[in-house]
């Protein structure tokens, strides 16, 4: 099935293309938006594709303008694909006075209880639907996908690799909620889109899922210690414990003087492009 892409914009960037489009979601009925930078390599040869998943609050431009990712992206020769962080617009609910609930705060589940049920299903549109839009309309290698995230978006891209193997060879992520199931932001989000069923709330939860996974890929995480949220929401020290007992892989930076924000991201974002690019090319 062809979807057609509506480009709202356009800029050269570091010898490569970042652009933005909105289409027709089948997985959320909803217009959805994203946006790609396309590296100077994409001219001619199929290349590795990096997803970034952002946090609460943001669309599928905060990445783009605040993360400084073009220069890395360029020079590893991988496109970044960044989706908006819920579904929007006409008929789409939303609950304008929370920033954690609603538009912005997807939290890349399919929610099951109305009224979010209908269009909440951004699990869906990042495992499915975006992969097959990329693959279709870019030149995309195969089998070469990695996936990285911020907050919000860091339990995202841990959560989608660990409840899909193989479909990507690379994960990281800056500051994610680890256990949302167990904090605040991601308690009252679940209940929401989920209702009460602690166990649909575990198939969404990073550290509930290491504990059963076998043989995860290994994690890059960068954390920094002055952020706001590390203590009661971000909770990284319960998916260092897991992966202790477990014997996983996780390489955790911890970064002292370091917020929560893209002045965060942008520091790091470097190291974690070329993390994943060493990953997808080999
Ligand atoms: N309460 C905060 C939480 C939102 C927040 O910190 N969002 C992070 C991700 S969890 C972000 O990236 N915000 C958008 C930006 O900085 O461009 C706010 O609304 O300012």
């Amino acid at each position: 099935m062809t979807t057609q892409l509506n480009e709202l914009n356009a800029y050269k960037c570091f010898d490569g293309w970042c652009r933005f489009f909105e289409h027709d979601a089948t997985s959320t009925k909803s217009k959805m938006r994203f946006s790609v930078y396309l590296p100077p390599q994409h001219e001619g040869w199929q290349v590795p594709v990096l997803y970034w998943l952002s946090g609460l609050t943001c669309t599928e431009e905060n990445f783009m303008i605040k993360a400084g990712a073009q220069r890395f992206a360029a020079e590893h020769g991988v496109m970044l694909v960044v989706p908006d962080t819920s579904p929007r617009g006409e008929g789409v609910h939303d609950e304008p006075e929370r920033y954690d609930i609603g538009s912005g705060a997807g939290f890349y589940v399919n929610a099951t209880r109305d009224p979010w049920a209908p269009n909440y299903r951004m699990y869906d549109y990042v495992v499915q639907e975006l992969p097959a839009i990329i693959h279709e309309h870019f030149h995309a290698l195969p089998n070469a996908s990695g996936i990285f995230g911020h907050s919000m978006g860091g339990h995202g891209a841990l959560m989608i690799s660990l409840r899909n193997p193989g479909m990507f060879r690379s994960v990281s992520a800056f500051s994610p909620i680890s256990a949302p199931s167990q904090v605040p932001w991601g308690q009252d989000a679940f209940r929401e889109y989920l209702g009460n069923d602690e166990e649909a709330w575990a198939q969404y939860d990073t550290v509930s899922l290491l504990k059963k996974a076998e043989k995860p890929l290994p994690m890059l995480i960068d954390q920094g210690l002055s952020d706001e949220f590390l203590k009661n929401l971000l909770r990284v020290d319960l998916l260092e414990k897991v992966c202790k007992e477990r014997g996983h892989q996780l390489t955790l930076n911890l970064h002292p003087r370091y917020g929560h924000s893209y002045y965060f991201v942008a520091t790091f974002i470097g190291e974690h492009i070329a993390y994943h690019a060493e990953r997808l090319r080999s």
